[in-house]
């Protein structure tokens, strides 16, 4: 068996080895430019269209969680990879860990109040501020897939009523569950905490709008773990600015890295980081690959398999 590999920005070397560990029978190559030689399966980031053009593949395995950059690419090369070669992407792979340790210690340092001592101390202020309350910071997470289900259940035991929202109901102890957009609604109303982690597709992109946020609860917080374009940034200032939004801890960006003259980077009521919310780390990525390839073989049923009529 014959497997390409190709990442823009990962050390290929060190994937390759440790993918010719995992699955010693099998024949791991990087690809590079001109290389039309038979594989089995594809590793690919953004990958160049040539790679897969043309090409009768068992599977593509997209080494993240998020596809809209593959699928943007293959439909505007809508020859780059035939419809019937299934496509796969990450499963957690240890993206959920980190999404928790992210997501809570936000929750909390915004529960906490760090954010205004932040602002009094550097005004050299000491001052005690009222505390606030589990019952009033209501989370709420848009996506229940892989990860927003994990970030769920990592909010419950610090006490905050924890509620998501996805395509179809979904059954989390403890959580509650908003469905479809006639739930959209209500699952905003009681939100203090917006933590988004849906895919992007067009029924979400700009999902998070000037109408989404006005149904949130006062002073409420945004966190966005997913893709930029789910914002609309202008709508997201305007809230901070009218107080309805109280702050914002944005991982991902419409344009990445984020321009400097953009007005994101000066807000005190903004914090960010660069689109490293979750990493893809080789070992789980590898034994997930590795694992899924060997129950295709197998002819098992697998997950992970992305529906791209779908988008996610
Ligand atoms: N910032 C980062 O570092 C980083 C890392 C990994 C993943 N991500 C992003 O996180 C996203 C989620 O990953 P995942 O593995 O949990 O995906 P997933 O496919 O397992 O879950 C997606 C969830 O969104 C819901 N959903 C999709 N479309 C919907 C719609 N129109 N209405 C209501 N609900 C809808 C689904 O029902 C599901 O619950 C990825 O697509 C990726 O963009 C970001
Ligand atoms: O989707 C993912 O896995 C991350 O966002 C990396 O882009």
């Amino acid at each position: 068996m014959d497997i390409i590999f190709y990442h823009p920005s990962f050390n290929s070397d060190y994937w390759i080895n440790a993918l010719r560990k995992a699955m010693p029978q099998v024949h791991v190559r990087a690809w590079t430019a001109g290389d039309n030689a038979p594989a089995d399966y594809a590793l690919v980031w953004h990958p160049p269209v040539e790679m897969l053009k043309g090409r009768k593949l068992k599977g593509v395995f997209a080494l993240g969680a998020g596809v809209d950059a593959i699928l943007g690419q293959l439909s505007t090369n809508p020859g780059m990879l035939a419809d019937d070669i299934p496509l796969f992407r990450l499963e957690d792979t240890g993206m959920g860990s980190q999404m928790q340790e992210y997501a809570v210690s936000q929750v909390l340092h915004w529960f906490r109040r760090f954010d205004d001592y932040q602002a009094l101390k550097l005004q050299s202020r000491w001052q005690q501020l009222e505390e606030y309350e589990h019952t009033d910071f209501t989370v709420g997470i848009l996506g229940a897939g892989v990860l927003g289900s994990k970030v769920a259940e990592s909010l419950l035991p610090w006490g905050f009523p924890v509620r998501c929202w996805s395509r179809s109901r979904k059954s989390l102890p403890g959580i509650q569950s908003f469905a479809g957009p006639e739930e959209l609604g209500d699952f905003l109303q009681g939100t203090r905490v917006l933590i988004n982690l849906l895919p992007n597709t067009p029924e979400t992109v700009g999902l998070i709008n000037q109408s989404l946020l006005n149904q949130l609860a006062e002073h409420s917080y945004v966190m966005n773990l997913a893709r930029g374009v789910h914002v609309v940034e202008a709508d997201l200032l305007a809230a901070l600015e009218s107080g309805k939004v109280k702050g914002a801890m944005l991982d991902v960006f419409s344009h990445e890295p984020l321009p400097a003259d953009n007005p994101l980077w000066a807000h005190p009521r903004v914090a960010m980081t660069p689109h490293i919310a979750a990493f893809t780390r080789p070992t789980e990525a590898i034994e997930f690959i590795s694992h899924t390839i060997s129950k295709l073989e197998r002819g098992e049923t697998v997950s992970g398999r992305v529906d791209r009529v779908r988008g996610y």
